[in-house]
């Protein structure tokens, strides 16, 4: 599903329309009607006191025109203009009126009014900016939105929590609204997956609104956000006359004394995820440890005991995944030079080997076209540098992922595929994932798609889906404290035969019809 920017938003509103031939009125009150079915079909008439605080613009509109739809139904509602302009949109102006004409009154809020009293059980709608905030709300305003904090009511924020703008973070946390719930119309916004935007709002969900389909398909966007629907076109079916030469041979380079655990994990979950052969590499002292719990994978040690610090192997595998667990003795960093500069193997890098690649662009130009690597926010920083603020990160992981021809995979609650000027957004995963382990998982995950014949790019989304599906799965089972790596890779297999669930479903349920 795509991820529209906020111009983009504005241009289907003026598409449909045309091409519905209907007024912008006309869109809003839909936009209300969807508010109005949400609340109506949980609230079923319910006397609960609710608190509509309303702009001036469209987000105001859409909050008025609900308030006329609630109260039209018998609802207990108060409305609130907060008045931060005089510049009223039509659209609101036009539901003001509506509003007057069946006596309601709202009440409108100038600089230093005093404000209502709010309890805890109400309920409080919350349309005072939209898309249209393009600089910061006055602090009366924002006095406005702590008040609504501190009232502790369950807060329902129209398309997005107000004080939030679409491509920058917020400087001051207060001036944001904290919504419980956000009814966003028809597309996901990006705010709503970033770790400094995406705390305004605990639930966000779409109402479907009727915006011009065509449209929605034909306009690019810099953003995707993945789900089932997404992977399951990606899916390479497995042949009745394949053998494990099909599949692809990936090797596992990692490990050192102490950290032999993060290769297991790689190589177990990169078997898990369809890799035909397995081969780790690895200092003497896994040796035994690997052979003994993981008779699958095939085995080749380093000369060295504890440390890498030789790269010299006699396959040739499809993809190499490496870095889990490496650690950055001298030796090591001296080992991954020397085979950066005579290897050719698609790569997928993590953890160790994206420090020793962070202290040296020369390294970075050595990497195989298309290298994917998985850095979590500390080891990307030291790759691509500082940023200011989530947005300012994506653009600089773009222009790195251009300048190296990598594709970056930002992990986090959702992480972020770069690649080619374009993020795409995962949508699985949970905070039980946040354990060590996980990332060496996901790192065997995308090498494993990879030997398959995946493409670089696809095989990190793909990965980067079904890790999160997997742990979404066994969450279920061990709840977020007790959820481990390990437990991750029990989960692959259901994920797989997960993105198919739906469709099973439907077929049942259309025999039985
Ligand atoms: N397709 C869809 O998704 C549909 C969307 N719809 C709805 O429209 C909403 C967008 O509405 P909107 O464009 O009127 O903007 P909104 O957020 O109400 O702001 C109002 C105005 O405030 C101003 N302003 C900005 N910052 C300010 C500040 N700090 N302090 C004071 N003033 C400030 C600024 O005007 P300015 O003063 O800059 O001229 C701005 O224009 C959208 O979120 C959704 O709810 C639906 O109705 C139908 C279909
Ligand atoms: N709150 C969260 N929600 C969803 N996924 C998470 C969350 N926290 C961490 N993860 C996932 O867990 C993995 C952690 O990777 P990483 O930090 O490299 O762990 P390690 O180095 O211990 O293997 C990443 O794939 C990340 O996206
Ligand atoms: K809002």
């Amino acid at each position: 599903m795509k991820i529209f920017s906020a111009e983009q938003i504005y241009a289907a509103d003026k598409a449909t329309i045309k091409k519905q031939d209907i007024t912008s009125d006309a869109l809003m009150e839909r936009a209300a009607t969807q508010l109005f079915n949400w609340l109506h079909l949980r609230l079923q008439g319910d006397q609960v006191k609710i608190h509509l605080f309303c702009g001036i613009g469209n987000n105001g509109g859409d909050g008025l025109a609900l308030a006329r739809q609630l109260q039209e139904h018998g609802y207990t509602c108060t409305v609130y203009v907060v008045n931060y302009s005089k510049k009223r949109s039509d659209d609101f102006l036009t539901n003001l009126k509506r509003l007057k004409d069946r006596e309601v009154w709202p009440e409108f809020l100038e600089e230093g009014d005093d404000l209502p009293e709010i309890g805890r059980e109400d309920i409080l709608v919350d349309a005072i900016f939209g898309l249209g905030l393009n600089r910061p709300p006055d602090d009366w305003v924002v006095e406005i939105f702590e008040h609504l904090h501190r009232s502790d009511a369950f807060t329902l924020s129209v398309d997005i929590p107000s004080g939030l703008f679409t491509d920058k973070v917020p400087a001051d946390e207060k001036a944001v609204v904290k919504a419980n719930h956000t009814l966003s119309f028809q597309v996901p916004k990006l705010i709503f997956f970033l770790p400094q935007t995406g705390i305004y709002t605990e639930q966000w969900e779409l109402l479907d609104i009727g915006l011009d389909t065509e449209f929605l398909m034909n306009t690019e966007t810099d953003y995707e956000l993945i789900g089932k629907n997404e992977v399951l076109s990606y899916y390479i079916p497995r042949e009745k006359f394949s053998h494990k030469g099909t599949y692809g041979h990936s090797l596992i380079i990692g490990g050192s004394y102490g950290k032999i655990g993060a290769v297991h994990l790689a190589a177990k979950a990169c078997l898990h995820t369809g890799s035909g052969l397995v081969t780790v590499y690895v200092p003497q002292c896994g040796y035994i440890p690997l052979q003994t719990n993981f008779p699958e994978a095939m085995v080749i040690t380093d000369v060295d005991e504890r440390h890498i610090s030789n790269i010299d192997f006699d396959i040739s595998p499809t993809v190499i995944g490496i870095g889990m667990g490496m650690g950055k003795d001298k030796k090591t960093v001296k080992a991954f030079i020397d085979f950066l500069n005579s290897n050719d193997t698609p790569l997928v890098v993590d953890a160790d080997a994206l420090n020793i690649l962070s202290e040296s662009k020369e390294l970075l130009k050595k990497l195989p076209s298309q290298t994917v690597l998985t850095p979590h926010p500390k080891e990307l920083e030291r790759l691509i540098g500082k940023w200011d603020g989530d947005f300012e990160k994506l653009e600089m992981a773009k222009a790195f992922s251009k300048m190296y021809d990598c594709v970056l995979v930002i992990k986090g609650a959702n992480t972020i595929t770069v690649y080619d000027g374009k993020g795409y957004v995962n949508t699985t995963g949970n905070p039980g994932m946040a354990t060590g382990g996980t990332g060496d998982v996901l790192t065997g995950m995308i090498t494993g798609l990879v030997a398959q014949g995946y493409e670089p790019l696809r095989a990190s989304i793909i990965g980067v889906y079904l890790h999160g599906r997997a742990g979404d799965i066994e969450v279920e089972k061990t709840g977020y404290q007790a959820l481990t790596a390990s437990s991750v890779i029990e989960g692959i297999g259901r994920a797989f035969l997960d993105l198919f669930a739906v469709n099973e479903e439907l077929k049942s349920g259309r025999e039985q019809s």
